[in-house]
């Protein structure tokens, strides 16, 4: 099971199909599109942020029981990146810091491995997407969810900002299983074959040395 990270817009569900074409097996995606709760977040993130991290806690949990008995499947997003996200909502106090501790204490029994049990829960493989807070912005514009906007909500430049700068730590303290950073500033896997090519030998490289491949 391989897991992509990253920050909003850093191109996960892209390279989870590029990747899981590649690989000839199966994407995981969370959809953004049928996910009620979250337009209710962006607009009153006081009131929704328990209930959206407990929305994805379940769905990215269902997600895992089914991707763990392939071994190249691919998943869109980490369960694990939810605790930074959630962490940075109760430090702006739209969640307090009692929710959060008690969410990671929940999040880290649920996924502590059994022994001898056949479900595994943690990748095989983690491939974190790390690019600017520039490009950051840049993506997010020309997607162009309504509810993600900046120009729309001017208060989301620094949520933005502050969750790409936790991402390096997170990134640098995860250690849930072996990981990958690739430089998405400098890669554009989705605009340039050959930006998709070394990306690819980039992880093919990876998954030999970890002889899953
Ligand atoms: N735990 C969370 N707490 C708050 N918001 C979250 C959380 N997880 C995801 N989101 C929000 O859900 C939306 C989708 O985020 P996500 O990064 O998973 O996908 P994405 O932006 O489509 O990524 P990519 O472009 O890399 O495929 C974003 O608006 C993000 O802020």
């Amino acid at each position: 099971m391989l897991v992509l990270a990253g920050t909003i817009g850093a191109g996960k569900t892209s390279l989870t199909k590029l990747l899981s074409q590649h690989l000839n097996s199966t994407g995981y995606y969370e959809s953004v599109d049928d996910n009620e709760i979250l337009p209710l977040f962006y607009k009153d993130p006081k009131k929704y942020a328990f209930l959206l991290q407990i929305y994805f806690l379940n769905t990215r949990f269902d997600n895992i029981e089914k991707a763990q008995d392939e071994k190249l499947s691919v998943m869109d997003r980490s369960i694990y990146e939810d605790s930074l996200m959630f962490r940075l909502n109760a430090d702006m106090k739209r969640a307090t810091q009692t929710e959060s501790d008690i969410y990671d204490s929940l999040l880290s029994n649920m996924m502590e491995e059994i022994p001898d049990s056949t479900f595994q829960k943690n990748p095989d493989l983690l491939i974190h997407i790390s690019i600017s807070f520039d490009t950051m912005l840049k993506r997010i514009k020309k997607r162009g969810r309504s509810f993600e906007q900046v120009a729309k909500d001017p208060s989301l430049y620094n949520y933005y900002k502050d969750l790409n700068e936790r991402y390096e730590d997170w990134y640098k303290n995860y250690d849930q299983s072996p990981k990958l950073q690739i430089n998405g500033d400098k890669y554009d896997f989705m605009e340039n074959e050959n930006d998709l090519k070394a990306v690819i030998k980039q992880v093919d490289d990876k998954l030999v040395e970890l002889n899953l491949k």
